[in-house]
């Protein structure tokens, strides 16, 4: 369980974070979706404890990130965006040195490495050096690394940036597992078919403010099914429509070029902002 009031942030005059609430249950997957320079990462970093905060409060799983900070930070495993392995030492070193960190007993750092490298399918792997690893098995150490301690939250910032799609698709079935399993999951990406097929609940971040929370599902049953895209002046404009047939019928009426297609995140993120997910 997380719960996050009025989360400040400053860096000099910018503004970072400006009073985000949030409220993310036990066992969600939770997605945190917005352009660059949102305040994503900042968000992260600050629940993690690597930064921080200008005002607020924040609880994970009941403690207080500044009253109980060492609890706080037993709730949680933290996947950064840049991968930060040591590519000197071995898959099974890199996770002992995480256990060592956590106060782990020889034994039961075997025993978790064990499982967790079954797990996240790198049990072949576990004498490599990290350096011989390709990009999709340098992330999913990261993820087994992250779970080394049994946290109960499970943070996320953009698991699958820079991963061509097929390796994405294997990174989403092993979070989904891992939620499955009953972990709480707090996930920031600016892949919007990620937010899409992962999350629960999706929260848009703009600017350091959240300016809406709901269901994918529901984002995108208020604006309609299907989109018609068309050139105009301006720019591309956009049409939504609950109907297909409406949807045709419009197409067909434009005088210039037209796409019809289903109605994705991206244009809830749109319709919410004003802004594109994608710059
Ligand atoms: N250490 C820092 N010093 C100064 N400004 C910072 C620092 N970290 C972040 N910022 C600024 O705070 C704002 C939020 O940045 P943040 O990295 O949290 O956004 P983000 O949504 O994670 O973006 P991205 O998708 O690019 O990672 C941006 O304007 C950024 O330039």
């Amino acid at each position: 369980m997380i719960r996050i009031e009025e989360l400040q942030k400053s860096y000099g005059a910018v503004k970072a974070l400006d009073g985000v609430t949030l409220h993310i249950g036990e066992g969600e997957l939770f997605a945190y979706l917005g352009p660059n320079g949102a305040g994503k990462t900042t968000t992260i970093r600050i629940l993690n404890g690597l930064t921080r905060k200008g005002g607020g409060r924040v609880r994970l799983n009941g403690f207080d990130i500044d009253h109980e900070s060492r609890q706080a930070k037993r709730q949680c495993g933290f996947v950064p965006q840049h991968l930060n392995l040591d590519s000197e030492l071995t898959v099974r070193e890199n996770m002992d040195i995480h256990g060592r960190l956590f106060d782990m007993s020889g034994a039961a750092r075997r025993r978790r490495t064990d499982e967790l490298l079954e797990y996240v399918e790198l049990g072949d792997r576990w004498d490599s050096p990290v350096k011989q690893l390709s990009g999709g098995l340098k992330r999913r150490l990261m993820i087994a690394r992250a779970l080394m301690h049994e946290p109960r939250i499970l943070f996320l910032d953009e698991p699958t940036v820079g991963l061509d799609a097929g390796i994405r698709r294997r990174i989403w079935a092993l979070v989904k597992r891992v939620q499955q399993d009953g972990t709480t999951i707090f996930l920031t990406t600016h892949y919007i078919e990620e937010a899409e097929f992962l999350a629960g609940r999706v929260a848009f971040l703009d600017q350091g403010r959240v300016v809406a929370v709901d269901t994918p599902a529901s984002f995108m049953e208020r604006l309609g099914q299907w989109a018609v895209d068309h050139l105009e002046e301006e720019g591309i404009r956009t049409a939504y429509f609950h109907d297909n047939d409406e949807a045709k019928a419009y197409a067909e009426s434009l005088p210039n070029e037209f796409s019809l297609r289903r109605v994705n995140l991206e244009d809830a993120f749109l319709a919410q902002t004003g802004k594109k997910v994608k710059p």
